[in-house]
Formats: C-alpha cells, sequence, structure tokens
C-alpha cells in the first residue's frame, strides 16, 4: 500500500514488487492467478472502502524457487528487497545472537545448495549482485525485532563470514561498500485472513478475492533514512523517516506487542479465542494497564513525538476492534522467540530498577501455563519439542516454573537465578493452574 501511494502521490509508476512466500507457497498460489493483485478491507471504525492493490507484479515461492528469488535480488533493476519472515524465520542462535551456523537449512546455504533460508536468500543475491556489478542494494527487515537492520547486516554478514575464504572475502567488501540495512517498525494489525473474511469480501466487491487481506485502519511505518540506491517515495505515502526508530521499536515490543502477548496466554488460559474478548475481561485489560504503566513505562525512552500514556490507551483501544476477530492462538504462537523481547527486557530492566516486575511477570507466567498444558504437536513454536523434554511429568507451580526457567535459549542464567521474578512467576502460575478466572480476577484487580 505504501508503495503504491508512493507512486500515486509522486507520479514515479516505475516501481514493481516481486512478492515472495517462504515456507508456504499458499500467498503466492493465491496471487499467481490474480496477476497480484489483491484487496485490503480494513475493518472497525474509520474503516476506509475496500482497496485493491496493484503494486505486486509478481509472486513466487521461495521454497520452490529459490534460484528465481536469487535472481529478483541479483536484477540491476532491485533497489531493495524488504523481509516480513517471522521472528523465527532470522535463523539466530540464540546464545550469540547472530546466525545459527548449526541450523540444517543455513548449513545447506552455505554449502551452495539452491538456499531456502530468507538470509540465504539474500546473501546469495548480494554475491551474485557483486560478481555482474549490479548497484548498490538496501535490505530492510519489517519484523517486531529490535534493532532489525543492524541484526540483518549482522546476520547476512555472519553468513558470508562462513563461507570458504575466496567467497567470504570479496562478498564481505561488497557488502561494506554497497549495501545498507535500515531498520524499521511497521505497526498494523492484520490477522491471519479467515474463510468468513473472503466470503465477506466477495460480497463487497462482486468478484472473489482470494489473497484478501483484512486489516485495523491503523498504519504506521517508521523507517531509518540509511538507503545504498534508490527507493519508493514512502514519505509522501505516510511512512516516517527518523533517525531514532530503536526507540520507537521498543515502545512498540515493550508496549503494544507486550500486551498482545498477555492478552494471548491470559486470553488462552481462560477459553477466549480472540484478542478483543481478552481485553473485553476488566481485569485484563488493566493488567496491560498496569504493565504498560508500571514496569515499562518507567523503565523506558520514548521517541520523541510519542505521548506513552495516549499511546497506551491507544493500542488497547486498538486491541478492542471486534472486527478483527485477531486470534490469541495465532498471536501466542512462537512464544519463545517473542516473550524475550516483549517481557523479558521489561522484567530485567525493573529488577534491575530494584522494584518487582509484577506485571510482566504474570504474562510470563501465563506463557508458562499456556506451554504445560500445552501437548508438544499442538504447541505452534519452532522449540515445542525442547520445552516439551524440558518439563516435568507432573505439572504445578514448583515444577514448571523452575523447569521453564532452565531453558537458557529464552531465560539468562542471571534472569533465572533472580529469586523476585521466579517467586512471582510461582505466584501467577498457581493462581491460573489452581483459581482459574475468578481467582485472576480476585488477585489482578486487588493485587
Ligand atoms: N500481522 C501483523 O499484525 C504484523 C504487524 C506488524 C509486524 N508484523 C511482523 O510481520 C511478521 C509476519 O507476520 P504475519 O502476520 O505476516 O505472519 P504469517 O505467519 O502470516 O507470515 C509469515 C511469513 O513468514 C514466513 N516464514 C515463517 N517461518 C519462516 C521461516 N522459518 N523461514 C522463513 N520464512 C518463514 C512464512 O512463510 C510467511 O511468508 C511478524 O513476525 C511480525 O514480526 C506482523
Ligand atoms: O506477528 P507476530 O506473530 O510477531 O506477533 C503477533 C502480534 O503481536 C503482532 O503481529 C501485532 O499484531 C503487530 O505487531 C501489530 O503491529
Amino acid at each position: 500500500m505504501f508503495t503504491e501511494d508512493a507512486m500515486l502521490a509522486t507520479g514515479d509508476s516505475d516501481w514493481g514488487i516481486t512478492g515472495v512466500t517462504q515456507r508456504s507457497d499458499t500467498v503466492a498460489r493465491q496471487l499467481v492467478p490474480q496477476d497480484g493483485l489483491f484487496t485490503v478491507a480494513e475493518r472497525g471504525s474509520g474503516a476506509a472502502p475496500l482497496r485493491l492493490v496493484s503494486s505486486i507484479v509478481e509472486a513466487v515461492s521461495g521454497r520452490d524457487h529459490p534460484e528465481t528469488v536469487v535472481d529478483r535480488i541479483a536484477a540491476d533493476s532491485t533497489q531493495v528487497v524488504t523481509l516480513t519472515v517471522t521472528e523465527k524465520g532470522y535463523r539466530i542462535d540464540p546464545h550469540t545472537g547472530s546466525l545459527n551456523l548449526a541450523d540444517e537449512q543455513v548449513r545447506g546455504d552455505l554449502a551452495g545448495n539452491p538456499p531456502l533460508t530468507a538470509i540465504g536468500q539474500v546473501a546469495r543475491g548480494i554475491q551474485r549482485r557483486a560478481l555482474t556489478g549490479a548497484g548498490p542494494l538496501t535490505v530492510v527487515s519489517c519484523d517486531n525485532l529490535p534493532g532489525n537492520g543492524e541484526l540483518t547486516g549482522t546476520l547476512v554478514r555472519a553468513f558470508a563470514a562462513a563461507l570458504p575464504e575466496d567467497e567470504s572475502r570479496p562478498l564481505l567488501g561488497w557488502l561494506e561498500d554497497n549495501v545498507t540495512f535500515p531498520s524499521t517498525m511497521v505497526d498494523r494489525m492484520v490477522p491471519a485472513t479467515t474463510a468468513g473474511d473472503l466470503d465477506a469480501v466477495e460480497r463487497e466487491l462482486g468478484l472473489r478475492d482470494e489473497a484478501a487481506v483484512v486489516a485495523e485502519p491503523f498504519m504506521q511505518w517508521v523507517i531509518e533514512d540509511n538507503f545504498a540506491g534508490d527507493r519508493p517515495a514512502w514519505e509522501k505515502a505516510g511512512a516516517l523517516f527518523s533517525s531514532d526508530v530503536a526507540a520507537w521499536e521498543a515502545a512498540k515490543l515493550r508496549l503494544l506487542n507486550a500486551s498482545h502477548s498477555m492478552l494471548a496466554y491470559l486470553g488462552l488460559a481462560s477459553g477466549k479465542a480472540t484478542i478483543s474478548d481478552a481485553v473485553g475481561e476488566d481485569a485484563f485489560r488493566f493488567a496491560c494497564q498496569r504493565m504498560m504503566a508500571e514496569d515499562a513505562l518507567p523503565t523506558m525512552r520514548l521517541p520523541q513525538g510519542l505521548d506513552g500514556k495516549t499511546y497506551c490507551a491507544q493500542v488497547l483501544e486498538r486491541f478492542a476492534n471486534p472486527a478483527l476477530g485477531h486470534t490469541t492462538a495465532k498471536v501466542g504462537s512462537d512464544g519463545s522467540q517473542k516473550i524475550g523481547l516483549r517481557l523479558l527486557t521489561t522484567a530485567r530492566a525493573t529488577l534491575d530498577a530494584g522494584r518487582e516486575p509484577r506485571w510482566a511477570a504474570l504474562a510470563v507466567a501465563a506463557w508458562m501455563h499456556h506451554v504445560a498444558s500445552t501437548a508438544a504437536v499442538d504447541l505452534n513454536d519452532p522449540l515445542a519439542d525442547q520445552l516439551q523434554k524440558a518439563l516435568p511429568a507432573e505439572r504445578s507451580a514448583a515444577t514448571v516454573v523452575p523447569a521453564l526457567l532452565g531453558v537458557r535459549s529464552i531465560f539468562d542464567a542471571e534472569l533465572a537465578a533472580n529469586t523476585t521474578f521466579a517467586d512471582l512467576l510461582r505466584h501467577w502460575y498457581r493462581i491460573i493452574d489452581t483459581d482459574g478466572l475468578d481467582g485472576l480476577r480476585k488477585e489482578i484487580t486487588h493485587g
């Protein structure tokens, strides 16, 4: 939408997007017969009319056609590559914070197979640009990760450094001189499209659109202005160029996404299927307010132009949008990849400030309860097997909390050994596990 709006605003209509799907080819299969056209259906108060977006000119399944992806990244005409592949798509080694060189697909990509990981595809595309003399390139991560640009640069350079010396040296040199990795923060709630959404769009549009997307009216994109070459005039489409993206991303992760995760796990523990149902529960909304006001806000620096109180109120209002149907199961997926960025940052900072991270601990305890009460096959998390192995046979606050605190790829040794944090986790876990919703209501409102 931003790219199309930028073209409409400037009359520079030379831009087009090759969309690449990764693990599943579903979206490519939906888009190809529609010439890349898709509808954006805003839902909720202030929603715009249906919008047909035409900036995608080609859709490719990266899983089935990795060489095509490398070709497109290497093409002279390509200026920008954006990534939106979820946290786990980056193949980060949680112990080093760099590329997981033990990952089987990363190893395959390094060995010269047609690359299957996002980082492998980007690195191989850049390597070909270096060989063919194509111009500079900008790689833009749009995922909910702090310092997502810097991180992506680190991972691509780690991939390059792990290649044989004769490949590695020229690639690292070319990367240094020709490729930039600006950080960005993207904010718009976009739940997975359901069959019901497609039927509703068909009724409104009079046409069947298999690739329709449902979204809230709110939309924000903050971008670091560090581009190696040309780019669409996204600022003309409402994107904000800022030199302080890190603060925007931290605010989003520790306020919005943290509350989203808290509502997802409290909702999953109490039979609430959607985020709007969960935030409709007074006690849960209150817990989010207190986590943001008492744990997160006092321990963070906000970017200029962002008023903390207004932002927190707006976030809860957005979650209450009943037309979105954002499921607690989807927001609660991949918890092992998310809680560290969304909740443990705040828990650590609050402990460091000499206070109890009471509310962040509630959200983490609710995640622990979700993990311990879901069968491994049903747990939508890349670490499902590892978490299952860590869990004891008998599951109670006294056994589950220390067992999960022992998973080092999620909890560092210092946080795991903090008795204040562990006590809070056990306290909340016990209430969720034995007293259920009534107990939670009582403890949250009076606690
Ligand atoms: N949906 C939202 O509301 C929203 C809003 C802002 C930011 N985001 C960011 O966008 C990301 C994607 O969200 P989504 O709702 O589109 O999720 P999604 O599950 O619908 O799509 C995820 C995409 O990532 C790919 N992927 C998944 N696992 C991968 C792996 N291991 N390697 C490579 N690719 C992989 C999938 O194939 C798919 O193309 C999120 O993780 C988040 O960081 C989402
Ligand atoms: O997309 P994920 O899976 O990283 O996280 C789920 C949601 O918290 C997230 O997508 C929000 O809806 C989004 O970040 C709002 O801008």
